[in-house]
C-alpha cells in the first residue's frame, strides 16, 4: 500500500523547483494531485511528467498574491476531488537587497505572497479538513524562518512569521486530527535566486553559488513527503547550513559573527 493512495494533495508553486519535484514524489506515492502556480503551460508540463492518469491530476492556476481570489479557488479545488488531504503551501519568492535600499512595495509583495497568501489559502481549506476530521497542512518555510542573513530582511521576516502563525494553528486544529508540518530547507538547487526580487522590485536574475551547489530538489522532495507522511512538526534539510539552526539556539553570538561575513563587500 502506497502511503498517499487515494489521498488528494494540493501543491502551490508546482510549476518548478521544490513544488515540481514534490509533485512527482507524491505521484509515486499514490496521490491524486491539484497543481497550482501562475503558468498553465508549465503546470501542464508537470502534469504530463507525473505519468499519472489524466483524471488523477487537476490543474488549477492561481496567483497566491491575489488574495481576494483565493476562497473561490479553494472552492474549485475542494469540488474537483471532493476533499483535500494535504495542502502544501509551497509557492514563494526570495529577496536580494539591503534594508536601506529596498522599496516598501517590495516588502509588501513578499509578505503578500509568502505570508498573507499562505494564510488565506489555509483558512479557505481548513473548514473542509475539519468536516473530514483529517488533514495535513505543510508549508515551505526555510532555514531563513529560523535565522536571518543579510540582503533578505523581508524574506526572513516572511518565513519567521509563518512559524508564529502555524505553531499557533497547530494547537487550534489538533482536536480535528489536522497536522501542521513546517518545512525548512537550506540551499536547494532551484531557480529561487534567479526569481528573487531586488531592492527596486526587478528580478535579481542571478544563480547564487549556494543554490547551484545545493541539495537536489528530488532529494528535498523525498524528505518533504516523508515528513508529511509522518506528521512531523518541523524539519530541516540541506547541507552544513542546517547547523545554523543549532548555533542560533545555543551560540547565537557566534552565529551573528558568521552571518556578518555574508554581507556583500
Ligand atoms: N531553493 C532554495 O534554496 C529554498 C530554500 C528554502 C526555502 N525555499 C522555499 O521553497 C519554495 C519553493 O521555491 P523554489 O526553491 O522551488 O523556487 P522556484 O522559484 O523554482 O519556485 C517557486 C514557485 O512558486 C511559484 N510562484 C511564485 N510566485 C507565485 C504567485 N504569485 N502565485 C503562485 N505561484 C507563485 C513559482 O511559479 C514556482 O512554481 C519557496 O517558498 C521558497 O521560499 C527555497
Amino acid at each position: 500500500m502506497k502511503r498517499f493512495e487515494n489521498k488528494v494533495v494540493w501543491i502551490t508553486g508546482a510549476s518548478s523547483g521544490i513544488g515540481e519535484a514534490t509533485a512527482y514524489q507524491f505521484a509515486q506515492e499514490g496521490a491524486k494531485l491539484i497543481l497550482s502556480a501562475r503558468r498553465i503551460d508549465e503546470l501542464k508540463r508537470v502534469k504530463k511528467q507525473t505519468k499519472l492518469d489524466e483524471s488523477q491530476v487537476f490543474i488549477l492556476p492561481i496567483d497566491v498574491e491575489n488574495i481576494d481570489e483565493i476562497p473561490k479557488k479553494a472552492q474549485e479545488a475542494v469540488a474537483h476531488f471532493g476533499r483535500i488531504d494535504v495542502l502544501f503551501n509551497n509557492a514563494g519568492i526570495s529577496q536580494r537587497g539591503s534594508v536601506l535600499e529596498t522599496d516598501m512595495a517590495v516588502y509588501q509583495k513578499i509578505m503578500n505572497l509568502n505570508f498573507f497568501g499562505v494564510i488565506a489559502l489555509t483558512k479557505a481549506v481548513l473548514p473542509t479538513m475539519q468536516l473530514q476530521k483529517s488533514g495535513q497542512i505543510a508549508i515551505t518555510s526555510s532555514l531563513s524562518g529560523k535565522l536571518a542573513t543579510p540582503m533578505r530582511s523581508g524574506y526572513c521576516a516572511s518565513k519567521h512569521a509563518l512559524h508564529g502563525f502555524f505553531d499557533a494553528l497547530r494547537s487550534e486544529v489538533y482536536q480535528d486530527n489536522i497536522g501542521v508540518t513546517l518545512i525548512c530547507p537550506g540551499y536547494i538547487r532551484t531557480n529561487i535566486s534567479l526569481n528573487a526580487v531586488s531592492a527596486d522590485g526587478s528580478k535579481f536574475g542571478k544563480m547564487d553559488d549556494n543554490q547551484a551547489n545545493g541539495m537536489l530538489p528530488e532529494e528535498c522532495a523525498k524528505r518533504i513527503v516523508d515528513a508529511i507522511a509522518k506528521n512531523k512538526q518541523e524539519v530541516y534539510m540541506g547541507g552544513k547550513e542546517v547547523l545554523g539552526v543549532y548555533l542560533k539556539r545555543f551560540f547565537p553570538k557566534l552565529l551573528s559573527k558568521i552571518v556578518r561575513g555574508q554581507m556583500p563587500k
